[in-house]
């Protein structure tokens, strides 16, 4: 199952630059190895913005929500997540 993810980061004014460069630290590393796992399938920053448009491919609605959950930015990102189908005129075949 496909899920376009848009995540808008907003990190606490107060937090030390150290806390934050370490929370992003290990989020980079849960994404990569979210990607090496293949579930998490595109990753995009969105031009002028602290946000991502993101693709995951999961099995469930519940293996996505424990995936989003698990972000180390999670407290501190809003999302919208958004079902995906084929397009019809699609013609990639990656697009399922
Ligand atoms: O920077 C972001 O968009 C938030 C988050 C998503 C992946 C990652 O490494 O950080």
């Amino acid at each position: 199952m496909l899920f376009q993810v848009e995540m808008e980061v907003r990190l606490p004014h107060d937090m030390a630059p150290s806390a934050a460069d370490e929370l992003k630290r290990v989020e980079r590393e849960r994404a990569q190895q979210l990607m090496r796992d293949g579930k998490w399938r595109h990753l995009w920053r969105v031009v002028g913005h602290y946000s991502n448009t993101s693709i995951f491919d999961v099995t469930s609605h519940d293996e996505l929500h424990a995936i989003l959950t698990s972000l180390p930015l999670f407290p501190f990102m809003t999302m919208k997540v958004t079902p995906l189908c084929r397009h019809p005129s699609s013609i990639r075949e990656d697009d399922t």
